[in-house]
């Protein structure tokens, strides 16, 4: 059982927008020198879970953590946490080194930063071309390299491998691995099996805004593969009724859940 106290640390969270319950009931927790990915259909409540624990969106009910502190109680929170929401939000005529310059003086990082960053991500080459001319995975290197650029110890991001081709997912999750390697967190979000099977350490699987189950990768597929597992909780496998898989449920105790590792 580990001692150490979650990064991040998820709890009965509930957000609904009008009628419609985005989040109902998601708990799970994050630790140091681990990639946990949250995996659900579209419409599951990922990218809501993730903006509520960034301090973007305000959950109804229950509570969503970094360091047993919330986002926006943070001293320093771009310090503490990189995240990726969208690679959007990006000027066109702007250049990758410019858009970092400007999110550097932001958050009081140093301008020495950016072009060991730019090495890292991939963008030395196309560091000073107008974004305009990026490709969706190039925008997706820009948008982690300035999450990278407060030099945090966790990782918030949501869909990372979309519009990066096979080298560049590959890249990603060697970058992630490495990253987990050295102490960091990572928090992922995707509904790519192979990628899960591929980068995490933990699983979190969501669907209708309620996590179904999580623990240890190793463990949750120790008798069922990952897409076996996957679809038949889910409703992306059917439409029958959603039923607890063997593992912790949501909502376990850490005890329950350490017994998966
Ligand atoms: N700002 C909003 N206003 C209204 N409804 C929203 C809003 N944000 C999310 N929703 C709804 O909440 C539900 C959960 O959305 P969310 O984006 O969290 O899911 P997701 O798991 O990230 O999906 P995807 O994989 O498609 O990105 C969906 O039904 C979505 O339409």
């Amino acid at each position: 059982m580990t001692t150490t106290s979650p990064s991040i640390e998820i709890t009965h969270l509930a957000k609904s927008y009008g009628s419609t319950q985005a989040v109902a009931d998601v708990s799970f927790h994050a630790e140091s020198g681990r990639v946990l990915a949250l995996l659900g259909p579209n419409g599951a409540g990922k990218t809501t879970t993730m903006r509520i624990l960034l301090g973007l969106a305000t959950a109804e009910s229950g509570h969503a953590l970094i360091d047993g502190t919330a986002y926006s109680d943070l001293s320093s929170p771009a310090h503490r946490v990189g995240a990726v929401l969208d690679a959007g939000g990006l000027h066109p005529d702007r250049t990758a080194r410019e858009h970092l310059r400007i999110t550097a003086a932001m958050i009081g990082a140093s301008q020495r930063i950016i072009s060991p960053v730019l090495q890292q991500v991939g963008l030395a080459d196309a560091a000073d071309r107008p974004v305009r001319g990026y490709s969706l995975g190039m925008r997706q290197r820009l948008a982690l390299a300035n999450a990278l650029l407060g030099d945090p110890s966790i990782l918030v991001l949501d869909e990372p491998a979309n519009g990066l081709d096979p080298a560049g997912i590959r890249w990603l999750r060697q970058y992630l691995r490495a990253f987990a390697a050295q102490g960091g967190t990572v928090l992922l979000s995707t509904h790519v099996l192979t990628e899960v099977a591929l980068v995490a350490d933990d699983l979190v699987i969501i669907d209708r805004g309620r996590s179904l189950i999580t623990g240890a990768l190793d463990a949750l597929t120790a008798h069922s593969d990952l897409e076996q597992l996957y679809l038949s909780m889910t409703s992306a496998g059917s439409d029958q009724p959603i039923h607890h898989a063997s593992g912790a449920p949501a909502g376990s105790t850490s005890t329950d859940r350490e017994t998966l590792r």
